[in-house]
């Protein structure tokens, strides 16, 4: 028989529809039995705990895969079949209370002397009578003890710590943790867990402790790797995670899921979701990733699933907005300091010898920045938000020259993104993206090791010893450091509490040294810049003693043109998002000698 549709009366599930689940195959699809089919009915409704879900119009035609209606409910029909199967729609659907806007508002609360909270969506924003369970956290022989230890309703972090006397109170963010109630039945939770973008030390960290922290602290037991990045939601295999499976993968670098650009497809990616019955999303990337995931949250919602979607922030280049530091970061500094060592050993070995490191940023040199600050052996750092030129006076090489008659030698820390428009100047470089759309870098340090070169032979007649040391993916590739795990600990296990507690659409992040949810749109609408402007330059200028290859015109022309104050240090707020005043249009032409 080919046309399997059920009327009103006799389709209605009953009000447990996870009572009704019998498992499909292995992807977890769920079977509802239909208690009688009737050709003609063109209406049917499916009863859930959360709800009713009204389908429109089933035609009696013949379905290879299925259609999926505006509620959230999936279902298949196959020829000769006499059943009415979805996917999982018991546990991940409910009514809506209103239809729901295209892209879900940000969500302001206001409140005396310039309080304002940016808060993070929840899922009863959207799926009315979702019904709440005492936190198991409370029966935990580890965790009742702990005084006050679930977190007050009320409880935020502001965004700026210091403040002035009459100044408005500001921003502030929900402060992470565990919730007395949560919006997940243990049994009920089906999460995932998937890694984007580039390497970074700790990842394996936050897969472990999501894993454990959903398995220890809540019973979840059904957790799931997806293989690969995004694209792994619907073009790869799935791992079963648990406590033993990731064990000790702290202990290693990488991802034990793997990881990839490109390929996102939203609505793949929520089907995918949908019909293994995933209801908990976890995503660790960096800021592509996060935008990547404020819209698998969006389409979520517009579906109306009770799936929870959160954010991990990662990024080796600290280049994600708010947070006061990116996991791996830390790691990252600690491990340029042996390739910067090594530099400088090789500097200090040779008559007008240059340690020349290449190190990771893209678009933010706080890698090199810290790095440099760290080793104190370094004469110069370059990176992206601080122009520089090459000759003349004032420039780059001018610079080299008296550091070498000062010292004998010296050691040059660069971020692969600086300079870069001197280099398609002089390249004529391609315009080349990798497979998320992101600018591919020419190779500076090769580029500006081939210029030193040749300035100081051909023009200056003056024998150097330059040694190039990429240190770049080695340093990605290491696992987190000890400081870095305890960070990645505390990072899952807010992602963990925040989703058990029904929250949804946000990114855990630590704030003025406080675990935060962060709304995502707060995460991806721009990326964190090192300030030039900023104490923290000045200190590494004081520090290198290198020019600033800036003339005090061009900052304050930029002021003037964009209107900008500078804003604080990072010392000084503990936070690192705030943006350059010194765009890459001003960046100074290789001066006439
Ligand atoms: N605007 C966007 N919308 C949807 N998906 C996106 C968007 N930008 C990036 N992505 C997806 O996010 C994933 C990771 O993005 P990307 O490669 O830029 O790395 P990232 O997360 O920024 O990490 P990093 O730059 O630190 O390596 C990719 O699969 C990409 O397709
Ligand atoms: O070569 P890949 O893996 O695409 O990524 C390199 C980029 O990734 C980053 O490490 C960020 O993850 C950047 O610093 C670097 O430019
Ligand atoms: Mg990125």
């Amino acid at each position: 028989m080919d046309s399997v549709l059920a009327s009103p009366s006799t389709s209605s599930f009953s009000s447990s529809p996870l009572n009704k689940i019998n498992h499909f195959s292995t992807d977890c699809f769920y079977n509802y039995n239909c208690i009688s089919n009737n050709t003609n009915t063109s209406r049917f409704s499916v009863s859930s705990s959360s709800g009713i879900c009204s389908l429109r119009k089933f035609s009696s035609v013949k379905f290879d895969y299925g259609y999926r209606y505006g509620c959230g409910c999936r279902l298949r029909k196959r020829s000769g079949c006499s059943k009415i199967e979805s996917k999982n729609t018991g546990d991940v659907m409910g009514s809506s209370p209103s239809p729901s806007p295209a892209i879900s508002q940000p969500k302001v609360v206001t409140g005396p002397g310039g309080y304002i909270l940016e808060d993070v969506p929840h899922l009863s924003d959207y799926i009315a009578d979702l019904p709440t369970h005492t936190n198991p956290l409370q029966n935990n022989p580890a965790y009742s003890v702990v005084k006050q230890y679930f977190v007050h309703v009320d409880d935020t972090v502001p965004q700026k710590i210091v403040v002035h006397k009459d100044g408005p109170r500001g921003i502030h963010f929900r402060r992470a943790g565990p919730r007395q109630k949560v919006y997940f039945d243990s049994d009920e939770v089906h999460a995932c867990i998937v890694t984007c973008g580039g390497l970074c030390p700790g990842l394996n960290t936050v897969i472990r402790e999501i894993v454990c922290g959903l398995y220890h602290m809540y019973g979840v037991k059904k957790v799931l790797g997806i293989d690969g990045g995004y694209r792994g939601f619907y073009a790869k295999n799935t791992v079963q995670l648990n406590p033993k499976v990731v064990n000790d993968i702290h202990k290693r670098g990488g991802t034990i899921l793997g990881t990839s650009r490109g390929g996102h497809d939203t609505s793949k990616i929520v089907d995918s979701i949908q019909d293994r019955g995933i209801n908990q999303v976890y995503i660790i990337g960096g800021d592509g990733t996060q935008r990547g995931a404020s819209v698998i949250f969006e389409e979520i919602r517009r579906r109306g699933l009770k799936v929870s979607v959160a954010g991990i922030p990662k990024t080796i280049d600290n280049d994600i907005p708010v947070i006061d530091r990116s996991f791996g970061f830390d790691t990252a500094v600690e491990e340029a300091q042996r390739a910067i060592n090594a530099a400088h050993v090789e500097a200090e070995s040779f008559e007008n010898g240059i340690g020349l490191v290449k190190l990771m940023g893209r678009y933010s040199g706080f890698i090199a920045m810290y790095a440099t600050l760290a080793s104190r052996d370094v004469d110069c750092c370059l990176i992206p938000e601080s122009p520089f030129f090459l000759e003349g006076p004032g420039g780059l090489f001018e610079y080299i020259e008296k550091r070498l008659k000062e010292n004998g030698h010296m050691v040059i820390v660069i971020a692969e993104g600086a300079g870069q428009e001197l280099l398609s100047e002089s390249m004529q470089s391609m315009q080349q993206k990798d497979a998320s759309g992101n600018k591919l870098l020419q190779d500076v340090g090769l580029w500006i090791s081939q210029k030193i070169k040749d300035y100081f032979s051909k023009k200056r007649k003056m024998p150097i010893n330059l040694k190039y040391i990429d240190p770049t993916y080695m340093i990605r590739a290491i696992p987190s450091n000890a400081s870095d795990n305890v960070y990645c600990t505390l990072l899952a296990q807010s992602a963990v509490h925040g989703a058990m507690a029904g929250y949804t659409g946000f990114t855990s992040g630590l704030v003025n040294g406080r675990q935060t949810y962060i709304p995502f749109y707060r995460i991806t609408e721009k990326q964190n810049k090192v300030v030039i402007t900023d104490r923290m330059w000045a200190r590494l200028l004081s520090s290198t003693n290198q020019p600033s290859f800036l003339s005090p015109k061009d900052v304050i022309e930029e002021k003037i043109d964009g209107e900008k104050e500078p804003s604080n240090g990072l010392l000084d707020n503990g936070n690192c998002s705030q943006e350059t005043l010194v765009t890459s249009k001003e960046i100074p032409k290789e001066k006439p000698k």
